[in-house]
């Protein structure tokens, strides 16, 4: 079955009206949580305590701050690479170069973040600078996309995404219309995705966990234990960076508003959220429990990193003597499907293995509050859509095959329950 695309492809996320929608409710959300997070009652689902007025959310020093990290992350992308991966075959079945440079990225940022603080860098500052920050960010993604919106303009046919060239503006802008949107080597959605925002948002923890400890005398190890486990995720993605070109996001998704806010705006500043509760909301958290947490962030990682990195070596090369034993579906494309191992388990088992990390973020802010428990219940919003759009791409790529995958593994997140 040839899937459909450009005009005739399915409208996703609400078609326009979805699209226009989630355009004001992202933004208005990410301020719902910085505003409440650092007020007394902290509710998730109570009115903000104050709706900031231009002057609290407009600070040039803010956009300075951003556009040079912007700008850092850059010269961090540029400089020589361990190694140059190549991408999944395009549709004119050419493959493009990635430098894979993430992780040195992360280490370089440490070693100039640690040379600031020896110099009298307030890192403890930036907690009071996270609202005008996200505004700044918010700004930046709108014209950001905007100009990724004209650049589709002049892109020849074969590099338009799949999905998000209706014809509709608002949709095509918000979903976005190049798949791999480039200036020279320099791939924009390969950047975003993986640099600035997931960068940003350790040091933003860190930043949190000074700030804490300047107020306290030492952080707290509900603190630590949110950002060694952000921290271990984010070292994680970069240190498999190559991973992520399998990843819907790179292979079919264009770039628009929703992964260049998503990744700039909403990555940093909302799933710092956990960070940002416990300095305004201190909770205790005994050796026992921390122990528990733990060891149900340890399963989640073992579950995420072991189905992941199975399908990346299974599609980089099937006859890799790890995934060489495993039981297959072969599909009309001549790709094959893993049945066993970890994808004979549950159609999705990286996203449970993700979930699960999740609840781990949450658990050490204790369970007076259920704003810290937001992430979880986002990300199982997201994670279940994403697996339906998935589904459903899958199902226009192999057909049969993808019937006869469903059959054999009825479960798509969670074993015996969805
Ligand atoms: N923290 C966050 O905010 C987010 C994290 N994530 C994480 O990112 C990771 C990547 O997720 P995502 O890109 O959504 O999806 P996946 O990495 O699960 O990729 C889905 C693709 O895998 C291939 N596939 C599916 N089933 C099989 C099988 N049985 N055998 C072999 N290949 C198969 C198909 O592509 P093909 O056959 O073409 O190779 C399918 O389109 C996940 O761990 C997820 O949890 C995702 C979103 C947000
Ligand atoms: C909120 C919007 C509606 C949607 C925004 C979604 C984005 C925030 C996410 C879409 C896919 C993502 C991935 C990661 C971060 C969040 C976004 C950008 C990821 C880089 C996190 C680290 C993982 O190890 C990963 C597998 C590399 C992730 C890839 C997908």
């Amino acid at each position: 079955m040839a899937p459909r695309q450009g005009p005739q492809a399915p409208l996703e996320f609400g078609g326009p009206l979805g699209a226009a929608a989630l355009m004001l409710l992202l933004p208005a959300t990410m301020f719902h949580l910085l505003l409440v997070v650092r007020s007394g009652p902290a509710r998730l689902l109570g009115p903000p305590p104050y709706l900031p007025g231009l002057e609290v959310l407009w600070s040039p020093q803010a956009l300075l701050l951003l556009l040079t990290w912007l700008g850092l992350q850059a010269a961090l992308y540029l400089l020589p690479a361990r190694k140059v991966a190549e991408g999944q075959e395009l549709k004119d079945k050419s493959r493009l170069r990635y430098p894979i440079n993430g992780f040195q990225a992360l280490v370089l940022t440490a070693l100039l973040v640690g040379l600031g603080l020896s110099a009298g860098l307030p890192l403890g500052a930036l907690p009071e600078m996270l609202l005008p920050l996200a505004f700044a960010a918010t700004i930046t993604t709108f014209i950001f996309s905007l100009f990724l919106y004209m650049k589709a303009q002049v892109a020849p046919a074969s590099a338009l995404a799949p999905g998000g060239n209706s014809g509709n503006l608002i949709y095509d802008f918000f979903l976005g219309r190049e798949l791999n949107p480039r200036i020279c080597s320099f791939d924009f959605k390969y950047f975003c995705e993986l640099r600035p925002g997931l960068i940003g948002w350790v040091f933003i923890n860190l930043a949190l966990l000074v700030q804490e400890a300047e107020l306290r005398g030492s952080p707290s190890l509900a603190m630590w234990l949110v950002n060694g486990f952000q921290l271990l995720y984010v070292g994680d993605a970069l240190w498999h960076e190559e991973a992520v070109l399998t990843t819907m996001d790179i292979m079919h998704d264009g770039f628009g508003f929703m992964l260049a806010f998503g990744d700039l705006a909403w990555v940093p500043f909302t799933y710092s959220l956990q960070a940002q509760f416990l300095l305004y909301h201190p909770q205790p958290l005994g050796l026992p429990m921390a122990a528990v947490i733990c060891l149900i962030s340890a399963i989640g990682y073992y579950i995420f990193r072991g189905a992941n990195s199975q399908k990346n070596t299974f599609r980089k090369n099937p006859s890799d003597p790890s995934v060489a034993g495993l039981e297959t579906i072969p599909t009309a494309t001549g790709r094959q499907l893993l049945v066993s191992g970890w994808w004979g388990m549950v159609r999705h088992p990286n996203y449970l293995g993700d979930l699960i990390m999740a609840l781990a973020w949450s658990l050490p802010c204790g369970v007076s509050h259920l704003l810290p428990y937001f992430y979880v219940l986002y990300f199982t919003a997201l994670l279940v859509h994403r697996e339906a759009r998935d589904e459903r791409q899958c199902l226009q790529k192999y057909g049969r095959a993808w019937h006869e995958y469903c059959r054999r593994v009825p479960y798509r997140i969670l074993p015996y329950i969805y």
